[in-house]
């Protein structure tokens, strides 16, 4: 159905200007497949954004890891999507979970933010999972189908939307879905989808995994029919993040 592997880095709350320069090199130098096989795009923080974007090869494309929710103005220590247009910045990560956990955005805010960067011609990562209580207490498919009808209600258009599902209880702590629990819950999504959004949607929508994924686990994760492609934090500032983009071989 022509939905292109997608590889994205989320680098987070890392890297010195130096770290910056040497991972940049490191993906420039990189083998991999043809824009037309896979979309790479790598998410450094808000102060590394022009350095990354100018030094990055033009097949790979950068993101932005938040924007202000609305119109730029009086809000203090912000970034607009406005801002990240006028630096021609594609791409922006909404919704992360450390972000809803220790900044409290709910639902409905994730919903609010992803039409407004979107109306302002941006592309969007948004990011729902489910925590290990939830998991724990059978609730993961209700858990992530309710965050995706929160930014359903809000958006009308997919076509500029990667829906990265990310267990919270995989982030970071090496405790990678298997590629069946990945399977299961992307399958559920794209039943969502069909069910209430449009077939159209649902078959063309990219739904990438997150959590652990690094250069030994990501061809298998991608071998699933629903996985098509990755969110990736610690490996994606490592070498290993070129594997990870290889992994999209599998599917060809
Ligand atoms: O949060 C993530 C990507 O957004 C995943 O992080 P890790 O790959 O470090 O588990």
């Amino acid at each position: 159905m022509g939905r292109k592997f997608f590889v994205g880095g989320n680098w987070k709350c890392n890297g010195t200007t130096e770290e910056v320069k040497k991972i940049v090199t490191t993906l420039n130098e990189a083998k991999v497949p043809g824009e037309d096989v896979v979309e790479v795009v790598v998410s450094p923080p808000f102060v590394f954004l022009p350095l990354v974007k100018s030094l990055l090869r033009p097949d790979f494309h950068v993101a932005a890891q938040n924007c202000w929710v609305r119109k730029g103005g009086a809000f203090t220590g912000e970034i607009s999507a406005e801002m990240l247009v006028n630096l021609e910045i594609p791409w922006v990560i909404i919704g992360h979970s450390e972000r809803r956990q220790l900044l409290q955005e709910s639902n409905e805010f994730v919903g609010d933010k992803v039409a407004y960067a979107l109306a302002q011609g941006l592309k969007v990562i948004a990011c729902i999972g489910e925590t290990l209580e939830q998991r724990e207490a059978g609730t993961t498919t209700a858990v992530v189908s309710e965050q995706t009808k929160a930014i359903a209600a809000k958006i009308s258009n997919w076509d500029n939307v990667v829906l990265a599902y990310e267990p919270v209880w995989a982030i970071g702590t090496g405790k990678v879905a298997t590629p069946a629990q990945a399977q299961e819950v992307h399958a559920a999504l794209r039943k969502w989808f069909q069910d209430n959004v449009s077939a159209e949607v649902a078959a063309s929508v990219r739904i990438i995994y997150g959590g652990s994924v690094n250069g030994g686990n990501s061809k298998e994760l991608a071998g699933q029919a629903d996985v098509d492609g990755f969110l990736v934090g610690g490996a994606s500032l490592k070498p290993e993040f070129v594997d990870i983009i290889n992994a999209a071989t599998v599917k060809n």
